[in-house]
């Protein structure tokens, strides 16, 4: 711990897409940037990183957990057990609490790779956290503390929502709901800029149409305190245009595909972790 603020120095092992997501979102929102620490291999992401967020970077993850209360372990899930097994002799000194974003990979994995018994707080965020609108699923392991618990939880917070899941079991399940989540809405965003080009619009305004549209329908479902079907319903004139639409939606079984696309996003996670077995 910080001995002089009591904010938590915070150690970020990789500063690809989802951790410059993490650490722009957290300097956006107040968080001091010489309390957060990046190590990346690649030059031009430390250079990006330290001159878009002022934050300290580093070349090697030993360089970057020095000192550091959490280690957020943003690397690829195939990476991970390499990262962690060189960092073990330090986590096992200092045992900081490990906050691994990894798709798949578990708590115990991430724990038995840094030498054992270490906390581990697996989170699954998704990028929008960039903006301070990202939504995060936490699960923590039976090593940590509950004022670890805290801190974690609201080092996430600051990015966005958070939501403790009891069952670990059940972050694969996050990581297909909104891990991925933003890119599928990215492909509807694309898609329906398309299907307007088609009906004659210039692509550019039938891109404008649709991002907005998504920004306002996201906002209503967050805000009017109303569930997504009555807000549907609304748009909804019996005989209508939308309601056109909302059939070819039904008849093309986009529920059934959704259910498809989230259960192999959860399924790939739990093969990412079976891959990263001994
Ligand atoms: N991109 C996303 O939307 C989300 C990603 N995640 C998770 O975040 C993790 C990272 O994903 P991305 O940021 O998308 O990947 P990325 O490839 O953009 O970032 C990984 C970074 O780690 C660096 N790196 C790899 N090994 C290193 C080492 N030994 N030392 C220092 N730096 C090292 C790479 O240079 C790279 O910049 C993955 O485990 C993924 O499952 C989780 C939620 C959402
Ligand atoms: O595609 C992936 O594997 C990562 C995890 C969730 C979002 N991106």
């Amino acid at each position: 711990m910080n001995e002089r603020t009591g904010s938590p120095v915070v150690a970020f092992i990789g500063g690809g897409n989802m951790a410059s997501s993490l650490v722009g979102g957290m300097v956006a929102r107040g968080g001091d940037p010489s309390r957060i620490r990046v190590a990346d291999r690649n030059a031009p992401n430390r250079e990006r990183l330290c001159a878009s967020f002022g934050v300290q970077c580093f070349a090697t993850p030993e360089e970057a957990v020095d000192g550091a209360d959490f280690w957020v372990l943003a690397v690829k899930p195939q990476g991970m057990r390499l990262v962690c097994n060189d960092l073990a002799p330090l986590a096992q000194q200092v045992r900081p609490v490990a906050v691994s974003v990894a798709a798949g990979i578990t708590s115990r994995q991430v724990a038995d790779w840094l030498g054992g018994a270490v906390p581990v707080v697996r989170a699954m965020p998704n990028t929008p956290s960039l903006l301070g609108a990202g939504m995060t699923g936490l699960y923590a392991n039976e090593h940590v503390e509950e004022h670890q618990r805290a801190q974690a939880g609201e080092l996430l917070a600051a990015v966005g929502e958070v939501e403790w899941i009891a069952d670990e079991a059940l972050m694969d399940a996050v990581t297909g709901v909104s891990g991925s989540g933003p890119a599928y809405l990215f492909l509807m965003a694309e898609a329906m800029a398309d299907a307007g080009a088609a009906q004659g619009l210039p692509r550019d305004v039938a891109a404008r149409l649709a991002n907005q549209t998504i920004l306002g329908a996201a906002r209503m479902l967050v805000e009017s305190g109303e569930d997504a079907a009555t807000l549907r319903r609304r748009v909804t004139s019996p005989g209508g245009t939308t309601q056109a639409g909302l059939e070819a939606f039904e008849e093309g079984g986009l529920r059934a595909l959704v259910e498809r696309a989230v259960g192999a996003a959860t399924r790939r996670g739990a093969e990412l972790s079976a891959a990263n077995e001994d």
